[in-house]
């Protein structure tokens, strides 16, 4: 299978990741955790750019630059330096954002991803280093803004951004991507998606093929974009956009882009910057910097990636692929999985907790913490002895989530024990007693009937049979007739 791209539509995305887990801002000691701190709370004269602070590196947010280097297959330049690249804005005290330029921490990397037609590489430019501007609030809608306000305890916080070639064919790829880059970050443990601004993405979008002919499509960025799923509508919306002013011969121009989610279309920011106008040059308060040294010890401190993990699942535990990948998808998941796994029979422990548990946790839009890895385990064990049936394993696990209690505990209050073997082989003879037309038709070969005279039976069991077991006696007793 060979996705044609009728549209030659290209995409490539920048994604800002914030390093919140680095403790401290990127150039002063305030916190890199400001979540639940009230507005211009968690700053210093740094964070505002007031005259005469300077900055001091956060080594660690250097660490983490280069972890995620390695994670995305990347080369590590060995020097590396900063630049100021200036625009006015009032979020940013300095006048200048500090960045990166010609020689970016990160470049040629790579990650694969399933894209329309089977495995896709998405090649990774380059990661660069940078700090974070503050946060400004609009009032009204942002192109109509009667004012602003801003709160700077994001101001200085350090960031990688992420640079893709426009690799990317379509919305659901570009989704794609961001998923398994933000699995891979949280594998690195270099920040908390959860926070609000941890990740955010600006998608790069050209339609290049009209009327069945190549062209040369225009480079429209969509700024800004906070969450996966506002990445994959608005490059939707900007296709359909481009693809309508292709139609009606309107000029497409190369410039800035603001998704409005409730309205679900992009508009206008402003004419796209070149790089002439942010007039880079070298931040003559940061030296260059040696890191190549650094490299090696980082790259033995690697924790084991997603796509890895996947593969020593299907192979060590004998699971389904389909199962191991949804299994990896997060860490936390992956080793709830193994802790489970390596108490009952793999296979179980990987249906049930795939299945099962994620199923039951993301229709509640509970984290992992809500259910203990040896509450699943007991059920598991109670359904394996035929203490309860399947679906009461489930009902065990939603009432764990729900009202929270002891496996056993709730067995015994919701009366799911399983029903003795002689019941259920009492049922089976009553159940075929009261299915005359259904005996027939089953003595005729209609294999369907059977399907009717076991449901009877569960239905007398109340669900606390072995489903299999019914079966077995009804045709136990059909036999003898
Ligand atoms: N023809 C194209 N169609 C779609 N995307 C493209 C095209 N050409 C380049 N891109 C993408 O545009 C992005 C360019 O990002 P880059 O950071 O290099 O520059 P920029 O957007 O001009 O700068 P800034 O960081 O200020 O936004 C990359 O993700 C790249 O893949
Ligand atoms: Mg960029
Ligand atoms: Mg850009």
């Amino acid at each position: 299978m060979v996705y044609e791209n009728p549209d030659g539509v290209m995409i490539g995305l920048e994604v800002h990741v914030q390093l919140n887990k680095a403790n401290t801002k990127m150039f002063c000691s305030c916190t890199s955790d400001y979540t639940d701190s009230e507005a211009n709370t968690c700053l210093c004269a740094g964070c505002l750019a007031l005259p005469g602070t300077t900055p001091v590196l956060n080594e660690k947010s250097v660490d983490y630059a280069i972890r995620i280097g390695l994670a995305l297959n990347a080369e590590i330049e060995n020097e590396t330096d900063f630049f100021m690249k200036s625009y006015f804005y009032p979020d940013l005290g300095n006048g200048y954002q500090v960045t990166q330029f010609d020689r970016p921490i990160v470049k040629n990397g790579s990650v694969v991803i399933e894209g329309e037609d089977g495995e896709l590489k998405v090649r990774i430019t380059r990661a660069h280093m940078e700090d974070d501007p503050g946060k400004m609030a609009h009032f009204g809608t942002i192109e109509k803004s009667t004012g602003s306000i801003i709160d700077f305890n994001r101001s200085g916080m350090p960031l990688v951004e992420i640079v893709t070639a426009p690799d990317m064919r379509s919305a659901k790829e570009a989704r794609r991507f961001l998923d398994k880059l933000r699995s891979i970050l949280e594998y690195l443990d270099v920040f908390d998606g959860t926070r609000e601004g941890a990740m955010k993405a600006d998608a790069n979008i050209s339609v290049n093929v009209f009327n069945g002919k190549r062209i040369e499509g225009t480079r429209v960025e969509v700024k800004n974009i906070s969450s996966h799923k506002a990445v994959e509508k608005a490059i939707n919306y900007e296709i359909m956009r481009q693809k309508d002013y292709l139609r009606k011969n309107k000029q497409l121009v190369q410039e800035t882009r603001h998704y409005d989610e409730d309205r679900n279309v992009t508009i206008s920011l402003r004419v796209k910057e070149t790089a002439d106008d942010y007039r880079y040059f070298p931040d003559f308060d940061l030296v260059p910097m040696i890191v190549g040294d650094r490299v090696e010890g980082i790259r033995a401190q690697m924790p084991e990636l997603p796509d890895a993990k996947r593969e020593r699942f299907v192979s060590q535990y004998g699971i389904s692929d389909a199962h191991a990948k949804s299994l990896v998808t997060e860490r936390a998941f992956a080793d709830l999985f193994e802790s489970v796994a390596a108490k009952v029979d793999q296979k179980s422990a990987a249906s049930w907790v795939a299945d099962v548990v994620k199923g039951e946790l993301n229709y509640r839009d509970l984290p992992i913490t809500a259910i203990k890895g040896d509450d699943i385990v007991t059920v598991i064990e109670m359904v394996t002895k035929k203490e309860i049936s399947e679906e009461s394993g489930v009902t065990v696990i939603r009432t764990l989530l729900d009202d929270g209690g002891k496996p056993a505990d709730i067995v015994k209050a919701k009366g799911l024990a399983m029903v003795a073997d002689d019941f259920i082989a009492t049922a089976a003879k009553e159940a075929i007693a009261e299915s005359p037309d259904a005996v027939a038709d089953y003595k005729a070969g209609t294999e369907k009937a059977l399907n009717f005279i076991v449901g009877k039976v569960m239905q007398k069991a109340k669900g606390k049979a072995d489903a299999r077991l019914a079966r077995e006696m009804v045709l136990k007793e059909l036999e003898k007739m």
